[in-house]
């Protein structure tokens, strides 16, 4: 067993996170950061600014980020466990090369990544493992020694990931009236991908249609599927769905839209639905606007009734997950052995990226994985 305190050989956790505006003069900046070099249409930029304003161009993701770190630094704190939590971001402030140079400043030399994406994926993993890659050679550049950079093992299948995510779908089936309640369809979504970025998900064996990407969602939602089925006796119908599509329209992305799922249930005579978004770990825009604003609209025009379940966001059993794997990764790297704790089928994913994963279009250097140039 791991020693319950001891996260040798880090002496940092970092919290890496998208970043989102924090007002209006800042949407179309960080959009700017979000797309450069992507190929997303003019139209549909436009289209997602407009969700920011909606919120008064402020995206909640800063202040869940800002929960978790306070919940991280609590768990920690409560269990004895002395690391220092940092938290930078990919496209805005606090900038990931910005918090890199102050942990360096710290003295912080060997840092474990915990990124705010559960599963595996381009957009989701090695797009944040290119961006540590980058920081850490912008340091170089100013001739700072860059740290060793870990990142922690996708989380979609734990405990502390779950456990939060079931309590909310029997929340908000709870939630649901009477009448409805047992017949209801369960919908977790996910954000689409293209399917040729699908479908390269994960390592190179776990390639194939829907990829790792895939993979791992589907296991998610059945397994919340199943401790709903144990704990209220009721078997809810499940499938997993698509929202906040992008990119050009004659390029596949991974489909039904949520919408589009609401309508189809709705002539299928299904009297409720509840959307988990299981592909969030917090409810930032996605959630706000693709779902609390725009399927929402679509669930009362169709007279369906529709509940969405929480994001495990700061949850403080999310918090006491993210130790367990803090301290299952250090006693690997000690080299001690360790059972690490997965639920279902699919087990721990690995701890460190082979190469092939998730590949991007154009190759770029990566960290935390075989192949970094950082090692
Ligand atoms: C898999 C995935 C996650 C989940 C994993 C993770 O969390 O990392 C995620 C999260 C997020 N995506 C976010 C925002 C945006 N994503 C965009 C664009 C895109 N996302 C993609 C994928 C994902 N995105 C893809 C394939 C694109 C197309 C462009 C490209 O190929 O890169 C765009 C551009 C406009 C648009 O096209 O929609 C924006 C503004 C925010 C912040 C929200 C806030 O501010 O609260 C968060 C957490
Ligand atoms: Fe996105």
């Amino acid at each position: 067993m791991p020693d319950a305190r001891d996260a040798t050989p880090y002496d940092a956790l970092l919290l890496l996170s998208f970043g989102g505006p924090e007002g209006p003069d800042d949407v179309i900046p960080f959009l700017e950061n979000v797309t450069r070099g992507r190929g997303i249409p003019k139209e549909r930029l436009k289209e997602v600014g407009e969700h920011y304003f909606l919120f008064g161009g402020v995206s909640p993701i800063n202040d869940q980020n800002r929960a978790l770190l306070d919940a991280l630094r609590k768990d920690f704190a409560d269990h004895g466990l002395d690391l220092p939590v940092y938290w930078g971001n990919r496209n805005w402030a606090p900038y990931l090369t910005d918090t890199l140079r102050d942990m360096v400043a710290d003295g912080r030399r060997r840092v474990l990544v915990l990124a705010t994406s559960a599963y595996a994926s381009y957009s989701g993993c090695r797009q944040y493992r290119e961006n540590l890659a980058e920081s850490l050679a912008a340091l170089e550049a100013e001739g700072l020694e860059p740290p060793r950079v870990d990142k922690l093992r996708h989380y979609f299948n734990h405990p502390g990931f779950l456990e939060p995510m079931i309590e909310g779908v029997l929340a908000s089936l709870a939630d649901l009236p009477e009448d409805v309640r047992d017949g209801a369809h369960l919908a977790f979504s996910t954000h689409s991908i293209p399917n040729a970025s699908a479908d390269t998900s994960g390592p190179v064996e776990e390639h194939g249609e829907g990829g790792a990407y895939v993979g791992q969602h589907l296991e998610v939602s059945r397994l919340i599927a199943e401790a709903v089925r144990e704990r209220t006796g009721v078997d809810h119908p499940w499938q997993l769905v698509y929202q906040s599509r992008s990119g050009a329209p004659h390029i596949p992305w991974l489909e039904p839209d949520i919408c589009d799922h609401l309508e189809e249930r709705h002539e299928a005579a299904v009297p409720a639905v509840v959307i988990a978004p299981i592909g969030f770990v917090s409810d930032h825009m996605e959630v706000l606007y693709d779902l609390d604003t725009e399927a929402k609209a679509k669930a009362e025009e169709l007279g369906l009734p529709m509940r969405r379940s929480a994001t495990v966001g700061a949850d403080p059993r999310f918090a006491a997950g993210i130790r367990d794997l803090v301290l299952e990764r250090a006693a690997v790297e000690r080299g001690q052995e360790v059972t690490p704790c997965a639920l279902g089928a699919l087990g721990a994913d690995h701890n460190l990226c082979p190469v092939g994963c998730c590949p991007a279009r154009a190759p770029k250097p990566a960290a935390a994985g075989v192949d970094s140039p950082y090692a």
